[in-house]
This record gives C-alpha cells, structure tokens and sequence, in this order.
C-alpha cells in the first residue's frame, strides 16, 4: 500500500485508493482511467453530472461491481476481503430494506451481521426520528425507511462509509439533522466518509476532501481547501476579439463573456497581469464550473495522487 506521502503531508493511511480504474458497460465506458487515493479520516464529496460514473465508482468500492480494468482498493485490501466487508458500510440511492420485517428486526438482522454493532448508535437514529420500533418498514414513507436504512450503516460502526445520495428523499430539516449525526459520528469514529451528492451548498459544510469525476474522468481531487486556492475568478472589461492573453496564459478551466464583461475560472500559472478584479471562488463556484466544462484540465492535489512502484505520481 502508497504510504500516501503529499508534497510535505505526513504519512497517512488510504481509505480508498484506485489505479487506472475503469468499468465499461454495454453501451461504453462509464469510468476510465482513475486513479487517486483518499486518505483516511476525510469527509469527501463525489460530485460529477447525471451519468458521470459516482455510482459506479461507490458500487466497486462497496464490491457490488467488478472494475473492467485496473485496481481499487478498501484500506489496502481488495473489495471482495473480508477486511474491506467488515470495514466498510454502502448506503444506495435506492434502500435494499426487508418490507416484512419490523424496524427493531431490521437493526436485530444487523446486529446478528456485524459482530462490531452498535445498538445504541442505530437505536438512536431511529428514535431521533420518531420511527416506531415495532412498525413494519413497508409502511414506512420513503424518508423514514432512508433513516433505519442509515441506522444500519451507523450501527455497523464502519471505519469507510459510502453513501449513495443518501439524502435524496428526505426533508430539509431531516437532511440536515442527519448530516449533522454524521458529521458527529465521523470525527468521533474517524470514520471516512465517501459522499455523492448533488447538493452542493450542503458539501460546502460538511466535505473537507473532494472527488470531481465527468464523463467517467477524474477532474479534480484533494483537498477542499487546497483545490480552492489553486483558483482564481477573474473579472473584467474586454478589448477587442477572443479572450484576452492576460486569461490565456493561465490554465482557464471556464470562461464567459457577457457584453464586454469577462468572467473566468483560472488556474494561475504565474501573476494576474492587467486590471482584472481576482477572487478565490467558493466551493459551489468551483464545482459548477467544472460541471459546465466536463473536459476541463485535470488537478490532483499532492495528497490526492497515487505513486507507482517506483514512488513516481500516477497521472489521473
Ligand atoms: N448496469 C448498467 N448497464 C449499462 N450502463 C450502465 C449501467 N449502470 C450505469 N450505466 C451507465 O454508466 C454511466 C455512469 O452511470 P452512473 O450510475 O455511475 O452515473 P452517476 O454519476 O451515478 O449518475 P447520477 O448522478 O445520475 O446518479 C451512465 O452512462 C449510465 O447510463
């Protein structure tokens, strides 16, 4: 296993870590070419357009796909281990729940799975809830069957928990009280989060760590904070045709002229030149940008790359 040494980081353990990952389908390759590693202990985003490949890239971590092609890894251990089964919890878009069993059967069923089940930590999801125990999860609405199917992942006390848009169904008041039980759960456990949300205000409070994927390519990953310094908007008055050099000469992931304003996401390779106002955009900006230019330059911060045998960065 990469020791996953940054540029300067300390030494830190992958919870997931992915060479030259790749699944193709019938109809083509839904991922291609990833390769990156989260190290653990981070609350990291999966963000990417309708089709991008989160699911897919969460569906062979959580070893409910074999990858085409290359490799990942569930702390240092292949998907398929027992290490990873037991290490690792999958929250779906869609909630696999039993609708004959009762709620308190449905935790009893986890339990008799995970031999490391925390009673207390599901008991209390649910009850946070209101869900009756006794009551069946068929008649359940949607919401309530998404908070036992969160009590499951919770009590199975997981070192990496993937989540599927796992808030999708649920009310703003419950979306956020239960980010807030996993915010709290995850830096009391150390627990890795692994998150794919469309949401993107709600990542910009919870996520320090990132994963950009668009059209099944890595676009960005590392740190939230690092990836946000490596921007800069630019605004400004344009002279004459095109984007203007003082623009080009840097690596412009998006740019738009409206009238004769220029607007443009840059990744400065060196100082702003001429009247431009400069400001680090925030995360929402960030993303929607590389949501709008899916074949936007890569970037892969330091403590997101993989090495090779011979300890040389992997390109994504
Ligand atoms: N079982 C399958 N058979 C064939 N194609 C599939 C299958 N599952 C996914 N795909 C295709 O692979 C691509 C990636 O799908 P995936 O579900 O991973 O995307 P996603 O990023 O999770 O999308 P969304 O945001 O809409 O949930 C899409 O083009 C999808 O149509």
């Amino acid at each position: 296993m990469s020791n996953g040494m940054g540029l300067g980081g300390p030494a830190v353990e992958s919870a997931i870590e992915a060479h030259g990952l790749g699944k193709r389908y019938r109809r083509g390759w839904a991922l291609k070419d990833c390769s990156f590693r989260l190290p653990t202990g981070r609350i990291c985003g999966l963000v990417g357009p309708n089709g991008a490949g989160k699911t897919t890239l969460l569906g062979i971590a959580a070893n409910l796909l074999e990858p085409t092609e290359g490799t990942l890894r569930v702390f240092g251990a292949a998907p398929e281990s027992a290490e990873a089964n037991r290490r690792g919890a999958f929250l779906a878009q869609e909630k696999p729940l039993f609708r004959r069993f009762t709620v308190e059967e449905t935790l009893r069923m986890g339990r008799e799975l995970n031999p490391g089940w925390d009673q207390k930590a599901a008991e209390d999801i649910v009850r946070a809830g209101n869900v009756p125990l006794g009551a069946k999860i068929g008649t359940l609405s949607g919401g309530q069957r998404t908070r036992v199917a969160f009590a499951l992942a919770f009590g199975k006390r997981p070192d990496l928990l993937l989540l599927d848009e796992p808030m999708s169904d649920l009310d703003p008041l419950v979306r956020h009280e239960l980010m807030g039980t996993l915010m709290a759960e995850a830096a009391e456990h150390g627990t890795t989060v692994l998150m794919s949300s469309h949401m993107l205000t709600e990542l910009e409070n919870v996520c320090d760590y990132l994963v950009v994927i668009a059209a099944g390519g890595l676009r960005l990953a590392g740190e939230v904070d690092e990836l946000l310094a490596a921007h800069t908007l630019l605004t400004g008055a344009k002279a004459g045709e095109g984007l203007p050099r003082d623009i080009t000469r840097h690596t412009v992931v998006e740019s738009r002229v409206s009238g004769r304003q220029v607007n443009a996401l840059v990744r400065p390779d060196g100082p702003i030149d001429g009247a431009w106002q400069t400001d680090t955009p925030n995360l929402e900006e960030l993303l929607l940008a590389y949501l709008r230019v899916p074949d936007a330059p890569p970037l892969i911060s330091p403590s997101a790359q993989v090495t090779d045998r011979a300890g040389k960065a992997v390109a994504a």
